[in-house]
């Protein structure tokens, strides 16, 4: 017979697991190896059973009581009997998947947070953009994890939930001061597939979620509202990013859209700054009010305050008007200050005040005027260095740095260049009107590795340069504008043969390719030591960008460094070249044409 425990009721004298369904729910006995004779009690909702079976175990070990559910909706029943008035003691947690055939999590999570709002809920999703991050903390949800994810993380945000105070979900990253946002919890998302595997106990991957169409209906039955709004766009911020540094910087802003708390974004010139700021109101309750940019740096000293703060008629020398400031129009809904570090120190002393009390006078005005905003500050500046050097007041300093958000450089984050660069060309596509144009392999390895100074804006622009200037449907090496060209260090060029011309003299052909062909071995000798995983480190980023048939992309390449090689060691011997790769001669000849060879 199948029983379940709660954290009341320890079942003692169980040594060992087993798992049963009964109809559509599956309970699981417990085996409660810790210490703790009163072990808390979790509820596992995941409609994969590999999956449930993993989590269960990992839990069980750290020393929950586990209960697993095959689908939201037998959760959902149980917590109506609960509601009911039930005997049934309510769960210490739940640990549920987003997409699930008859309810899916984010409905299921948002019904128990308007019904048990001190029960904490953790999702998990496979997906892992900004909306599921905000979808998730939308419901009320105390934490997402985007999959794949580190067990002992899991275990480590489970813990953390079952001991959280209620209301305190958005408190704890917003009122420590100066806090940074927590990077611990996550692992690395950047690969995840779309079937059920295990990579090992530790990573659990990703399963395919599919949505079944029941759910609507299901839900509506439930009285339970989904979000269909957000649900309709997959990425309204326009903000893509898979790295670990992107997830950290989607679950800050899912977790502090909602409050009204002032947020200083910090990172290099392009990094996103303004369209994190931009997200942040757009998530907001204050969405539907203005959202109003300032650059401290383009905005002459002698006129930032009456561009703040506005002026009355006659306050100075051709205020003909009386004039509103931004603070004024960005009333109700969200000031972004970029490059406040610009400020200057006259002007911090005014910002301070309205900080302090949402009030300011107008340039020359009497009466002070109160506005309810919120502000967003941003710099690519070190704050502290400022202050320490007098340049900023430490007074604002501490005001505005109540939440760091720091986004991450371009170059620490290659992972997301592929999704990123075919966002771009799409985008500079549409822009010019042509057909987007496809970055070759070999060109998005040089892409990949530049240091990318100007960050996602400098990104921006090669796209939209190279959607200009490149001739072919795919953009090839030699195609790349001039700065990253001359970032390939001298000994690698990706592909040499993209440089051959079949105009050269054969002595020529023989020299150059010998040439060539040596460099680009050493190349390969000394990078790829592993080919294979550099090959599956490819495979992985083209299937990302969404490429299909990459079989018949990675071919012609092996088969070109193959050659390339074996033409290397015969000094340019066509058929001893044939004869190390093991080829007839037609073949190489054929071979030569078809990957567009001159030797
Ligand atoms: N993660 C991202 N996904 C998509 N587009 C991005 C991303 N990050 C930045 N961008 C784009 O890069 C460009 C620069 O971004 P943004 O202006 O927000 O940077 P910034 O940090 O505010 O720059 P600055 O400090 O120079 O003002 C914009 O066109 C923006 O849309």
């Amino acid at each position: 017979m199948t029983e379940y425990n709660d954290k009341h009721n320890p079942k003692s004298d169980s040594q060992t697991s087993k798992d049963q369904i009964i109809g559509d729910q599956m309970t699981k006995v417990t085996v409660n190896n810790a210490p703790d004779a009163n072990p808390a009690t979790l509820w596992l909702i995941d409609d994969d059973a590999a999956l449930r079976m993993v989590l269960a175990d990992t839990f069980e070990d750290a020393g929950l009581t586990v209960i697993s559910f095959t689908q939201a909706q037998a959760a959902w029943t149980r917590l109506n009997d609960i509601l009911q008035a039930s005997a049934e003691p309510l769960p210490d947690v739940i640990l549920t998947d987003i997409r699930m055939p008859m309810m899916d999590g984010l409905s299921f999570s948002d019904w128990v947070h308007r019904h048990f709002p001190k029960l904490p809920i953790v999702i998990m999703t496979a997906h892992s953009d900004l909306t599921s991050a905000i979808n998730s903390y939308q419901t009320g949800a105390f934490e997402y994890l985007p999959k794949p994810f580190d067990l002992d993380d899991a275990v480590a945000t489970i813990y953390k939930a079952i001991n959280y105070q209620p209301n305190m979900i958005v408190e704890n990253a917003i009122t420590a001061p100066n806090s940074h946002i927590n990077t611990d919890t996550l692992s690395d998302t950047s690969s995840f597939d779309n079937d059920a595997i295990f990579d090992t106990k530790k990573n659990v991957v990703s399963k395919a979620n599919s949505v079944s169409k029941n759910n609507q209906a299901a839900n509506h039955k439930a009285g339970i509202q989904t979000d269909t709004k957000v649900q309709s766009n997959p990425n309204p911020s326009g903000i893509i990013g898979q790295s670990q540094a992107m997830q950290t910087v989607f679950r800050a802003i899912g977790r502090l859209a909602h409050s009204p708390i002032t947020v200083l974004i910090t990172g290099e010139s392009g990094t996103g700054k303004e369209l994190v700021a931009s997200a942040l109101h757009q998530h907001s309750p204050r969405h539907q009010q203005p959202f109003i940019a300032l650059n401290m740096a383009a905005i002459p000293h002698d006129l930032i305050e009456s561009e703040l703060f506005g002026h009355e008629k006659g306050a100075f020398t051709g205020a003909t008007t009386t004039r509103q400031g931004r603070f004024e129009q960005a009333n109700g809904g969200t000031l972004f200050l970029d490059e406040i570090g610009d400020m200057p120190f006259s002007t911090q002393t005014r910002l301070l005040r309205v900080l302090a009390n949402g009030e300011f006078y107008r340039v020359g005005g009497q009466q002070p005027v109160k506005v309810d905003v919120r502000i967003v500050a941003a710099t690519h500046q070190n704050l502290e260095a400022l202050v320490k050097q007098g340049k900023f007041r430490e007074d604002l300093f501490y005001r505005l740095n109540v939440i760091r958000l720091p986004l991450p450089p371009l170059r620490t984050r290659p992972e997301d260049i592929p999704a990123l660069a075919a966002y771009f060309m799409q985008r500079a596509a549409e822009q010019m009107n042509t057909p987007p144009k496809q970055l070759h392999p070999a060109a998005l390895q040089i892409v990949q590795s530049f240091e990318w100074g100007g960050n996602v804006r400098q990104l921006e622009n090669v796209c939209l340069w190279l959607t200009v200037m490149a001739t072919g449907d795919t953009v090839m090496v030699d195609d790349l504008p001039p700065e990253l060209l001359e970032s390939i260090p001298s000994h690698f060029e990706a592909h040499p043969e993209q440089n051959l011309s079949t105009q050269q003299t054969a002595q020529n052909h023989q020299q150059q390719n010998g040439a060539r062909i040596e460099n680009q071995h050493a190349h390969d000798i000394s990078n790829n030591s592993n080919w294979q995983q550099a090959l599956a480190v490819w495979a992985e980023q083209s299937l990302q960008t969404g490429e299909t048939d990459i079989l018949q992309t990675a071919t012609p390449e092996f088969e070109r460094v193959l050659l390339m090689a074996a033409l290397k060691h015969s000094g340019g011997k066509k058929i001893a070249a044939a004869s190390l790769l093991g080829w007839g001669r037609n073949t190489l000849t054929r071979k030569l044409q078809q990957l567009d060879i001159s030797v």
